[in-house]
């Protein structure tokens, strides 16, 4: 395997949606999203096709004017100023219908654009985690951004110069062949490598075109992950090695440029060359037709203005051909996403769950990863384990063992692959997501907050608060305070603009702990039935997850709690203890029965101190040595 196609297999999964299709076929699938903007469209390029037709009549008007005027006995001067006033007529009607052409075609291909947009945005949404596992960021980006953009651009131009181009070719032959059938065989003749050259172009190009685009995604994953690894590339000092991988992939994506430009470049050659050919023998012979009498010189006149007009349309075919290849790819590539299926969706007759308790049972539950080879067992192999209404129970297990796998089971970010989760009885897979997601709230080791202020990150999953009036504002702010309390995130009220302060990547940089916190407090907001909270403390010191336990503790009464458990400390909060071993619940009951009676639990619980006191060595070892600053 070359190193290129290597480099492509690792980064994105490609589903080529439209590889066996047409050109027409595949660019047809975006009829749907252009159905509004066709009437504008449509406009435009009968605006345009009258503009090619009127240019294509001022030949006809020359004709007449050099052998019915100028060329003629009994010509007049009269005549002559017809003749160009109609030659001005015919050139005011091209330019205002070419204006018009423009004005009608600029916005539908913005708001194609946007409803695309929208659309992918949605669907990105909707698609399951597992299909963000696989792909990229850096390609869904690209796919986001520049092929929308290749979209757009063709539909507004593109679309809309290739069809009137190819018809105002068709009429133009045909006003040559109405000029002189001889010499329009021989210019027809004359152009067969010119679509010889296209075809071949059109089989190359697609190719190149699609390795291109793929190329520019992986270049965008590079970017997105060094910036978002910057602090790990440096302090490592792997900056001059994240470089060099850099320039490699971007020296790929010239290679492919260039290979592109070849193409176009090649076709170039031809479609320059061959009417410059052509007219130079069309030339010779009509000259001879004109001596011989078999051709008027105001026909002569009029054939070459004709083949002149018609010299944009063709030249324009190279570049046109190659912008509507683009945009096939950038079709395919959106349908690559559009067209993925998504197996986590709401049940044709949901069910629903009338009075809520908060019980949650796992039925002999099993799961793998997509990816998992097969000769490995299930991860989660056969787990039962029912967790009581107002339960906590403390998930524990060595590393590695399943435990944040099956916490997101539960919220359905992956399906089993057999068995079954219930709450109050119910499959959680009859329940629809949104019912489902509001019983279920999350935290997670790895807390994410979006470019917003505080409040709109805690109330995250309570939009009916984030309202205007009055009311929902009080309620809003009792909801926030009381959340910020339970996590201990009080410091909120502390920053620049208070709970208003934007965060996330775009506004002010929070500690590890500190958007640990704001994580959980928007779990603890949500006001779910089931909290399902993975290592949300691991980054809090040993005093303020004392605390944040305590207060959890309280608001936890009356609410059902899964949590995976890194630290002896957080396995204290639970009321059971689930023990995960080889994919299956080996044992459940308190933390000191676990401790008397299992000894595969003690060795955990020990293996967890001895990494706490092994990672709070490190972090001052890495103190010491001022990584920090
Ligand atoms: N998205 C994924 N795709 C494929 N395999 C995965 C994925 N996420 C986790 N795994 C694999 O599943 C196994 C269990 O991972 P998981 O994170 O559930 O364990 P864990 O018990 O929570 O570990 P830890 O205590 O270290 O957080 C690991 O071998 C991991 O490599």
């Amino acid at each position: 395997m070359s190193a290129q196609t290597q480099q492509q297999s690792h980064s994105t999964p490609r589903h080529e949606s439209g590889d066996d299709l047409s050109t027409f076929a595949s660019i047809s699938r975006l009829y749907p999203y252009m159905r509004p903007a066709m009437r504008r469209v449509t406009l435009g390029m009968v605006a345009a096709l009258l503009a090619s037709l009127v240019s294509l009549a001022i030949p006809l008007v020359l004709e007449r004017l050099v052998d019915g005027t100028l060329l003629h006995p009994g010509g007049n001067r009269i005549g002559v100023l017809y003749a160009a006033l109609g030659i001005l007529v015919l050139g005011i009607a091209e330019a205002v219908l070419i204006s018009l052409r423009r004005w009608f075609v600029l916005t539908p291909g913005t708001r194609v654009e946007a409803t695309l947009r929208n659309s992918l945005y949605a669907r990105l949404q909707n698609l399951p985690v597992s299909f963000h596992d696989r792909w990229p960021s850096g390609q869904l980006l690209s796919r986001a951004v520049s092929d929308l953009n290749l979209i757009r651009r063709w539909l507004s131009f593109g679309l809309v110069l290739f069809v009137v181009n190819i018809v105002t070719i068709v009429v133009g032959f045909a006003v040559l062949f109405y000029y002189h059938w001889l010499l329009a065989i021989v210019m027809i003749v004359l152009s067969i490598p010119l679509w010889v050259a296209g075809f071949f172009f059109e089989r190359k190009y697609h190719v190149v075109a699609r390795r291109s685009q793929d190329q520019q995604g992986d270049l965008a994953t590079a970017v997105e992950e060094s910036v978002h690894g910057i602090r790990v590339l440096k302090a490592f000092g792997r900056g001059r090695h994240a470089l060099a991988g850099f320039r490699a992939q971007a020296e790929q994506l010239r290679g492919t440029e260039l290979e592109k430009a070849r193409a176009v470049a090649g076709l170039w050659l031809w479609l320059l060359m061959v009417p410059d050919v052509a007219f130079a023998v069309c030339l010779a012979l009509g000259v001879w037709l004109v001596s011989s009498g078999q051709l008027t010189v105001g026909q002569l006149l009029a054939f070459f203005a004709t083949a002149t007009v018609l010299r944009f349309p063709i030249e324009s075919i190279g570049f046109l051909l190659s912008m509507t290849f683009d945009t096939r790819t950038a079709v395919d590539r959106f349908f690559d996403v559009m067209s993925t299926p998504n197996d986590i969706e709401d049940p044709a007759q949901p069910a629903h769950i009338a009075e809520p308790h908060g019980e949650l049972v796992f039925d002999d539950v099993h799961f793998r990863y997509e990816d998992a080879p097969d000769r490995f067992p299930d991860l989660v192999n056969g787990i039962d384990l029912t967790v009581r209404p107002g339960e906590t129970m403390a998930l524990v297990g060595l590393t590695g063992s399943g435990k944040s796998t099956l916490t997101s089971l539960v919220p359905r970010l992956y399906d089993v692959t057999g068995g079954a989760i219930r709450i109050d009885g119910v499959d959680i897979r009859d329940l629809t997501l949104e019912e489902l997601r509001a019983r279920v709230a999350m935290a997670f080791e790895d807390a994410t907050l979006f470019s917003t202020s505080v409040r709109d990150n805690v109330l995250l999953g309570r939009p009916e608060l984030l309202g205007d009036d009055p009311a929902t504002v009080k309620a809003a702010e009792a909801q926030l305070a009381e959340a910020l309390e339970v996590a201990q995130a009080s410091f909120a009220y502390d920053l620049p603009e208070g709970v208003d302060t934007k965060v996330g990547e775009e506004g002010l940089s929070l500690s590890g702990g500190q958007r640990q916190r704001l994580a959980l407090a928007r779990a603890v907001a949500a006001k779910p039935s089931i909290l399902v909270l993975d290592d949300p403390l691991s980054a809090l010191d040993v005093d303020t997850e004392a605390r944040v336990t305590e207060r959890l503790h309280r608001v936890l009464d009356g609410t059902t709690a899964l949590i995976v458990a890194h630290r002896p400390s957080t396995v204290m909060l639970a009321d059971r203890v689930a023990l995960l071993e080889n994919g299956r619940v080996t044992d459940v009951g308190t933390h000191s029965e676990l401790l008397a009676r299992n000894e595969h639990y003690s060795f955990v619980i020990s293996s967890l101190e001895e990494e706490l006191s092994g990672g709070a060595a490190q972090a001052s070892d890495l103190n010491n040595k001022g990584v920090d600053a």
